[in-house]
């Protein structure tokens, strides 16, 4: 918000902000000086409203300001928390409110300086803003910019309140009269009550001047205006106290006080949306680089290294469960012959299209068929025992042959077969300590046993005794 322009919707609301405002003023001018009924009630809603939308608005500044190591934020929020910390003293001063002549050794012109300083400190805080926000513009780079210390800048904005509370406390001795008396405002003031809207207007002109204009200086431009309209209301064209200036004045004033608030709240919204979007986006890349890493890139089968985890894994869930683990061991016959005569091209097509088979034949979702290198695949079946293993590894043979990949180079077969060797391990308690050692030897008996099929005549299935190694040969039919 602090460097990002206004989106339309923001522009309109602006608009509408100021023109609801002027038209406000337009519409009361004639009729500042009526005088209404007294209801001190409404100043101390108007300034508890107003102390609590003031600090909000600093600790958002101020930790926009951190965030963004920006001094330029930060002195923007002094300037918020300055209003918000004087007026305090502004409602327990007001005469009427908690004593007749107000709390806190107020003297008659006590609240309308604390009002005053109040009014002409903001701009002053707006000034230095602009200032500082055009020279970070113009210096390095937001992350190279030293972190600006919050506490320091909330010392410095307390000690300014202080100095101005301190001032309109002996404003009876030290200050131009701008009361006659608790009601009325002093019939000749003083020039130094255009000092606010002379510094408002300042405020105003710089940063109308200044370029680009983020959506945080258009709602601080609409701040400034109906600031300056509060104060032509209820401190210069109208009376005294609870005249229709005065109820309408305040009335733009919480406006103003509202408008960074509303605006920093809006940008909060959109912020976490934008969050909210960006971490589901990154979810997802997570969740496809992980499906990515775990496949193998030609045949879409896992790869050999989440085979490796997955039989890992497995046989610890084995040793806990005690259920049988089988693993085959399958390999394309004269695969070389093939790409000789077919081509690598057509040879890639031929894994893919094994590799579809392998994964049509498994039906639960805990079985694993990868790619473990080469042509050669290996199919983890999670709770099946050799019995089991040895149906599916010829389920998977005949299903091999009934792809009918011709293979005409193929001394067992005029298509492209399979051999394949089965392993099953059925775990005894204790053996986890060592699950990779044992897990490997699983795998090896598992390729032992194919490569018994292999010499058996291939296009075949051959099941070892993984624990013994013991081969012992079933003659597939061709
Ligand atoms: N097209 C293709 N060929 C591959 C790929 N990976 C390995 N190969 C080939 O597969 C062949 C394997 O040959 P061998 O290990 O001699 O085995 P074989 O010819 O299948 O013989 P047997 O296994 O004894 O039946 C080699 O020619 C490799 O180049 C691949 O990703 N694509």
């Amino acid at each position: 918000m602090s460097t990002h322009p206004a989106g339309p919707g923001e522009i309109r609301l602006i608009r509408f902000v100021v023109l609801f405002s002027m038209l406000l003023f337009a519409l009361s001018l004639p009729f500042l000086r009526m005088p209404l009924p007294q209801y001190p009630a409404f100043m101390a809603m108007y300034d508890a409203a107003l102390f609590v939308v003031y600090l909000i608005t600093a600790v958002l500044l101020y930790s926009h300001g951190h965030t963004l190591r920006s001094r330029a934020l930060m002195l923007l929020a002094d300037g918020f928390l300055f209003v918000s910390v004087l007026i305090v003293p502004h409602m327990f001063t007001f005469p009427g409110l908690f004593a007749p002549s107000g709390l806190l050794g107020a003297g008659r012109q006590t609240t309308a300086w604390i009002y005053q300083l109040w009014h002409g400190g903001f701009p002053l805080f707006v000034l230095l803003y602009v200032r500082e926000a055009q020279r970070e513009r113009e210096a390095v780079a937001d992350a190279d910019r030293p972190r600006p210390s919050i506490y320091r800048h909330i010392a410095v904005s307390l000690l300014a309140s202080a100095c101005a509370l301190a001032l309109a406390l002996s404003s009876d001795a030290m200050l131009p009269a701008l009361m006659q008396d608790r009601q009325d405002y002093a019939s000749d003031r003083h020039w130094v009550i255009w000092l606010p809207w002379l510094l408002n207007m300042a405020a105003l002109g710089l940063l109308l001047r200044k370029r680009p204009q983020a959506a945080l200086d258009l709602w601080l431009i609409v701040t400034l205006i109906t600031l300056v309209l509060e104060v032509s209301m209820a401190a210069l064209f109208n009376n005294a106290r609870y005249d229709l200036g005065f109820y309408v004045g305040r009335v733009n004033g919480l406006i103003a006080a509202s408008l960074v608030l509303i605006a920093l709240l809006i940008e909060n919204g959109r912020l976490y949306a934008l969050l909210g979007r960006a971490h589901e986006r990154m979810q997802q890349r997570a969740d496809e680089l992980e499906r990515r890493s775990a496949q193998d890139g030609l045949t879409g089968v896992a790869n050999r290294r989440h085979f490796d985890l997955m039989l890992g894994r497995e046989w610890r869930r084995a040793q806990r469960s005690g259920l049988p683990l089988s693993l085959l061991m399958l390999d394309v016959d004269f695969f070389k012959h093939f790409n000789d005569r077919y081509g690598h091209i057509a040879g890639d097509h031929c894994l893919k299209a094994v590799s579809a088979v392998l994964a049509g034949c498994t039906r639960r979702a805990s079985d694993v068929v990868a790619r473990y290198g080469g042509e050669e695949f290996a199919v983890l079946l999670p709770d099946t025992a050799g019995d089991d293993a040895q149906l599916l590894a010829e389920a998977m043979c005949a299903a091999v042959r009934e792809r009918a990949v011709p293979h005409e180079d193929s001394s067992v077969s005029p298509v492209v077969t399979v051999s394949v060797g089965v392993a099953t391990f059925n775990p005894a308690p204790g053996m986890g300590s060592r699950a990779t050692v044992r897990s490997a030897q699983l795998v090896d008996a598992a390729d032992h046993a194919l490569y018994r099929a292999k010499d058996g005549g291939r296009n075949r299935v051959v099941v070892a005794d993984a624990s013994a190694v013991i081969c012992q040969m079933t003659g597939s039919a061709r």
